[in-house]
């Protein structure tokens, strides 16, 4: 059985969240005036930002943006890669973070439990309305085959009237969400639907995330609120809505072929003798070190050759990789990953399957 280390910050926030008013009425009437913290007080001012199936990347995001808030409280530098954003009016303060079994809200305890003393944290199993019903942002974060069920759960759809709705699920695009939902009235649409493709790097705020350009553009405030969220997770960039999938493909998809090509480089080193856990760390850190070079700004092609002396070893493994089809393989993966991301296109044919 795995086992829990509770630090007092720890309990004492749990025993606030599940009893706060009775605790502060048994104290009052000891005499004592208890200090709220401020990130539980419903009228600090702060939005309250539901998690609507919060498994691995809402733990990522969530743990960014509570990484975030300890760095604002702890420390004056700020960890933004986007510094010159424009800070929203209103940030959140309070999270609910939704799942349906025990074992995935053990799992937010598990990761998220020593950031909960930044903001009140609370953890909902099997309940979305009341959470959703609280909320001023909700964040779609379940697999995207079960945003219908969700959406369509008796009251959601009232919760949701006027509030900003962000949805990372793969494969649905802000109409087919908007379709789940009440019609709009009046011209105003039901709520505001945003769509976003972070990825898991997202753990370690090192995400790409990918925002879709929203027809009528939201509102500035809106628009700085949304940023604000991803910014606190990686990297932050708008595009045209037709341009999701592909950005998923790349984005949201690509840790995994990265970690394929991870594997295939220490499985190489592994095989010519070198120790198993050495091998991964080499290879990781090596990829580390050529991101940092291509984020510079060197080009993929002109770092290549500058590594591969002429007569020297590198060029000999990379024609190796050439009479593999390496290029052309990873390229059918990115377009099948993104013929499988469109919304309309999800079931139809393989994009590197001839027709008939
Ligand atoms: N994984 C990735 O790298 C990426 C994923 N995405 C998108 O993110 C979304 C989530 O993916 P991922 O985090 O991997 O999925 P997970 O399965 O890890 O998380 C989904 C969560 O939703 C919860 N959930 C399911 N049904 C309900 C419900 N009715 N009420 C409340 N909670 C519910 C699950 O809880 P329980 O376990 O208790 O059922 C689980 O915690 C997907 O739509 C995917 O397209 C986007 C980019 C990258
Ligand atoms: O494959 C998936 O369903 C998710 C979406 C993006 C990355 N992983």
């Amino acid at each position: 059985m795995s086992q829990r280390i509770l630090t007092p910050d720890y309990i004492l926030q749990e025993a606030l969240a599940a009893h706060g008013t009775a605790l502060t009425s048994y104290l009052q009437d000891k005499g004592v005036t208890t200090a709220v913290p401020k990130s539980q007080n419903e009228n600090d001012g702060g939005l309250t930002l539901t998690v609507l199936g919060c498994g691995t990347m809402g733990i990522a995001i969530l743990g960014g943006i509570l990484g975030s808030l300890s760095d604002a409280t702890t420390s004056s530098t700020s960890k933004d890669t986007i510094s010159e954003q424009a800070t929203p009016d209103r940030l959140p303060s309070r999270f609910n973070a939704c799942v349906r079994s025990a074992a995935s809200a053990q799992r937010i305890h598990a990761e998220l439990g020593h950031l909960a003393k930044f903001a009140s944290v609370k953890v909902c199993q099997d309940d979305t309305l009341e959470p959703v019903q609280q909320a001023d942002i909700v964040l779609l974060c379940c697999k995207p085959h079960m945003v219908s069920e969700i959406l369509t759960q008796p009251g959601i759809a009232q919760a949701l009237a006027g509030k900003l709705v962000i949805s990372i699920c793969v494969g649905l695009d802000s109409k087919q969400i908007a379709s789940m939902l009440p019609p709009s009235v009046e011209d105003k649409p039901h709520c505001t639907i945003a769509c976003a493709m972070p990825n898991t790097a997202a753990a370690v705020r090192e995400s790409m995330t990918i925002i879709s350009k929203s027809v009528p553009p939201l509102p500035a405030s809106t628009e700085a609120l949304v940023t604000w969220i991803f910014s606190r997770i990686g990297r932050v960039s708008y595009i045209a809505p037709n341009l999701m999938p592909v950005s998923a493909a790349l984005c949201g998809s690509g840790p995994a072929f990265v970690a394929v090509v991870v594997e295939s480089l220490a499985a190489g080193a592994i095989a010519m003798g070198l120790p198993r856990e050495d091998a991964y760390t080499m290879a990781a850190q090596m990829m580390r070190g050529t991101t940092g070079l291509l984020l510079r700004g060197e080009h993929p092609a002109l770092l290549r050759d500058k590594v591969s002396t002429p007569g020297g070893c590198t060029v000999r493994g990379l024609v190796v990789l050439e009479e593999g089809g390496v290029r052309g393989t990873v390229a059918r993966a990115v377009r099948e990953t993104t013929v499988a991301a469109t919304p309309v296109q999800k079931h139809k044919a393989h994009v590197n399957v001839p027709a008939a």
